[in-house]
């Protein structure tokens, strides 16, 4: 059902300085920041020949990674994103097996434009799982 790794995602606690660390340091290509005011985040594009690093910063009161940055100061890795070509169908095959579909259930438009869904780390080895559905 998942395809290819999308994306990588890293909570950092200064999306500058992150930057800098990629683009300077690793010498990769780096996007300038997007805020997404309906994920309550700001992110950053790492781009690599084979997948893309997303750097991700709380945006707004109701962030959903503020949690995570309060638990991690530092920073830490925060999500995978797997592709699927029918987010609805792997949405309703991974309900039937009883995984946590977060928020109200229903796909978001994502950092791509494309429609994502999370899962719950908590029934996924501990680590958060967000699919995004991309073209057959
Ligand atoms: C748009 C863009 C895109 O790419 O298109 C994005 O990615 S947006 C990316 C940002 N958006 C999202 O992440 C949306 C989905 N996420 C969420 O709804 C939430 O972050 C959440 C429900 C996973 C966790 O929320 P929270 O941290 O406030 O909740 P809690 O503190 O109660 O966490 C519940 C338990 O899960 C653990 N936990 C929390 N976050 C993570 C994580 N990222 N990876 C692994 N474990 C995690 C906590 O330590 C805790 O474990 P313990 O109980 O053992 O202490
Ligand atoms: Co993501």
């Amino acid at each position: 059902m998942i395809g290819r790794l999308n994306h990588v995602a890293i909570v950092v606690p200064d999306l500058a300085a992150a930057s800098a660390l990629y683009s300077t340091g690793l010498g990769a290509t780096v996007s300038a920041p997007v805020d997404l005011p309906e994920h309550g985040v700001t992110t950053v594009f790492v781009m690599l020949p084979n997948t893309k690093i997303e750097l991700l910063h709380p945006l707004g009161e109701n962030s959903p990674i503020a949690g995570f940055l309060a638990k991690n100061p530092a920073g830490g890795m925060h999500h995978v994103c797997y592709e699927v070509t029918d987010i609805l169908a792997a949405r309703d095959h991974l309900k039937a097996q009883g995984a946590r579909v977060l928020g109200d259930g229903e796909p978001k438009i994502g950092a791509h434009g494309l429609p994502v869904l999370f899962l719950h780390p908590k029934d996924f080895c501990g680590t958060l799982v967000e699919l995004e559905q991309v073209a057959a």
